[in-house]
């Protein structure tokens, strides 16, 4: 199977009336094979929705190679085109239009036509859970059928890749979740591979198998959820509470103690997930009564501060 993206030294700059040309992304190299969900994590302003335009065709690079699904994507644009679609979180249509009407002009767009424009219609309302809306104006539309109008509409020309860029935005926890459901049947029963971006650490965590961390322009981690939480010493949390005195300059000194924030009868600890570490931690509070032990385990989130900060 061909990889979904093929990315290296690509650069892109935009020119600004006061300050020259901005940099905005600076030799991004990456290689998406597609059998997994794909996420481009990254804080406000980091390049996410750059990158994913100059994969989607609709932005070109200022320099570097790109391949998509083994075509060339600056020369071939229009072959690419045909096999690729975007969704975005913050979807725009014609505000006049029905939910129907959007979808059969969309389709026209992609060069269906009569019976198959129909089948492509229906088959997206009914798949999206649109059929309710069919006849609603897309200006009186809730956010949450806006985004599933806008991956209805991105499925119509049968992609075999699709990038979604900040999908749930602006979605309510439920309707949010929903969202996730139908990004994973896309991926998982209709066999599209996936590239997505979002800054909602639980999102990568649960949908992608692989992400990619952009921090001004640049990839600075590039790992499975598990492995980078193992990787960047992000460490299991200890919050002990306790009576008694402890040999604060013995706990201190444990190889494998990341940090210690110790007070009187309190010490919140961020450790090396080890079995060895954790014994020492407790041999340390054996002259003294442990009143609660709460442990938690490190979540993306920590990591996307790690690397953000
Ligand atoms: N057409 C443009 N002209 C000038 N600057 C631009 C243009 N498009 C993006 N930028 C700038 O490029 C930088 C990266 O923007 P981009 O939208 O790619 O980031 P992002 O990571 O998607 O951010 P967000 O999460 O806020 O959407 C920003 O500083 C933005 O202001």
């Amino acid at each position: 199977m061909k990889d979904a993206v093929c990315a290296s030294g690509i650069c892109k700059g935009f020119n600004t009336i006061f300050r020259g040309k901005k940099e905005v992304l600076k030799d991004i190299n990456l290689l998406i094979d597609g059998e997994e969900i794909f996420g481009i994590l990254g804080p406000n302003g980091s390049g996410k929705t750059t990158l994913l335009s100059i994969f989607s065709t609709l932005i070109y690079p200022d320099s570097g190679e790109l391949t998509i699904l083994g075509i060339d994507a600056r020369r071939n644009t229009h072959e690419v085109r045909k096999l690729i679609n975007i969704s975005t979180g913050k979807p725009n249509f014609p505000w006049s239009l029905t939910v129907k009407e959007n979808l059969r002009h969309s389709g026209m767009l992609y060069g269906l036509h009569g019976r198959e424009l129909d089948r492509a219609v229906d088959w997206s309302m009914e798949s999206f859970e649109l059929y309710q809306y069919q006849d609603t104006r897309f200006e009186n539309l809730s956010t949450g059928v806006k985004q599933r109008l806008s991956l209805a509409k991105a499925m119509l020309n049968g992609p075999k890749l699709l990038f979604l860029d900040e999908p749930t935005t602006g979605l309510d926890p439920q309707m949010a979740q929903r969202t996730r459901a139908l990004v994973k049947r896309i991926h998982r029963d209709m066999g599209v591979s996936v590239v997505m971006t979002t800054h909602y650490m639980p999102e990568a965590e649960e949908l992608c198998g692989m992400i990619a961390f952009l921090k001004e322009g640049r990839i600075i981690a590039q790992d499975t959820p598990a492995r980078l939480k193992r990787n960047l010493k992000i460490g299991e949390r200890m919050r002990i509470r306790y009576s008694g005195n402890i040999d604060c300059d013995a706990l201190r000194s444990i190889p494998g103690l990341i940090s210690a924030e110790i007070s009187k009868g309190r010490a919140d600890l961020v450790v090396d997930k080890n079995e060895a570490t954790f014994s020492r931690v407790m041999r340390t509070f054996q002259s003294a009564e442990i009143l609660e032990l709460e442990l938690e385990e490190p979540d993306l989130e920590d990591v996307f501060i790690e690397l953000a900060g």
